[in-house]
């Protein structure tokens, strides 16, 4: 079996279903935010921010990845920058051929200089709809709960979600650190949003134990499970995932960036996929974790072995786990069945030089 390359892999149709607003922002754009802003910086050059707002290898813990979002939200507080950094994260999944991404943050972090809740999400809309008039890229809005902020936050922004609903946004997460700020504590957010007939995700299990995904689905309700990686611990809650199609969000680089496990050849992406999981690749957060879609999947292509036809079926299982209405799946789905079909490894200019 050939070597896939970093081209094939672009040019592979994908989704991206796990992705902060806030972790995704481009470096130079920081710089430039926070000139027009006035808001002090770190540092403020390229090589000098760097560090502080892309963890790297040697990160040692989630809570320690959470630090560089102080830096990103500090530029993030002002409606223009919300469109900007919305349109910007778009566009540059658009350019590696993400076809449909699931866009998430948490508006409550920012209102720092006083922007109502409803503008917040006003302008991430916007910014997301600027993109998809001007590439070939589909998105929807997830808002996010913070397990440390208070349950009551969490009721509102679950508020939030249902005045949304049918208007971009698509579903309710909670995300932050997990150790000590169990997912149960906001059960009546996810209740409101269920009751909406919203659909709903849960960061979980990423670092704490399968107990933590237990609350996840059986408290909250989830549909999907933001990461889930230690979901592995716990084969009778595995069987359950596995029997009710729950599909896991997994992000190979940012799980050993925060440790949840200890390097990428002990991810247990490769056998939830072997077990038969519904299991997607995302990114979680393109310049925190320094990464792409099409690098999440050449690095598990690189260091879990998956071919070409395994990662297919990983791409189909990321559109089949889109919160979309079932009738735009299933078109969105049979278009990229069809492109799939026809798909050829090989870069471009090799299949110039062929005809
Ligand atoms: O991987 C993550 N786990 C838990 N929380 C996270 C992760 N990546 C980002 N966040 C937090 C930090 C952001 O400020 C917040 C909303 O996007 O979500
Ligand atoms: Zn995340």
């Amino acid at each position: 079996m050939p070597k896939l390359t970093l081209q094939d892999l672009q040019r592979l149709p994908k989704t991206d279903l796990h992705v902060h607003l806030d972790g995704s922002l481009r470096i130079p754009t920081i710089l430039e935010l926070a000139e027009q802003q006035k808001v002090k910086l770190p540092a403020d050059s390229m090589e000098g921010l760097r560090p502080f707002v892309e963890v790297g290898e040697d990160c040692k813990s989630l809570v320690e990845y959470l630090r560089a979002f102080d830096v990103t939200l500090s530029v993030m507080q002002t409606y223009e920058s919300l469109v900007r950094t919305a349109f910007e994260l778009a566009e540059d999944a658009a350019k590696e051929n993400v076809r449909y991404m699931e866009v998430r943050y948490s508006p409550i972090l920012h209102q720092q200089k006083g922007l109502t809740l409803h503008a917040i999400v006003q302008a991430v809309l916007e910014g997301l709809a600027q993109a998809e008039r001007k590439y070939n890229i589909k998105t929807g809005v997830i808002l996010c709960g913070m397990r440390h902020i208070s349950p009551d936050i969490s009721l509102r922004l679950a508020d939030l979600t249902v005045a949304f609903k049918n208007k971009g946004v698509v579903g309710f997460d909670l995300a932050g650190a997990e150790e000590n700020f169990p997912a149960k504590r906001h059960k009546d957010a996810f209740g409101r949003v269920l009751q909406n007939n919203i659909n709903c995700t849960l960061h979980a299990g990423e670092a704490y134990g399968p107990e933590s995904i237990h609350q996840a689905i059986h408290l909250c309700g989830a549909h999907r499970i933001g990461h889930g990686v230690r979901l592995i611990e716990d084969g009778d809650l595995l069987n359950y995932v596995n029997d009710h199609r729950i599909p896991l969000e997994c992000c190979p680089s940012s799980n050993v960036q925060t440790k949840a496990v200890k390097k990428m050849a002990d991810h247990p992406i490769r056998l939830f996929y072997d077990l038969g999981l519904r299991v997607t690749v995302n990114t979680d957060n393109r310049m925190v974790t320094a990464t792409t879609v099409s690098h999440e999947f050449q690095v598990i292509h690189e260091e879990l072995n998956f071919n070409l036809e395994e990662i297919k079926e990983l791409i189909i299982m990321g559109f089949k786990s889109a919160f979309l209405p079932y009738a735009l799946k299933r078109a969105l789905l049979a278009e990229v069945v069809h492109e799939l079909k026809a798909f050829k490894p090989g870069s471009l200019e090799s299949k110039r030089e062929q005809l």
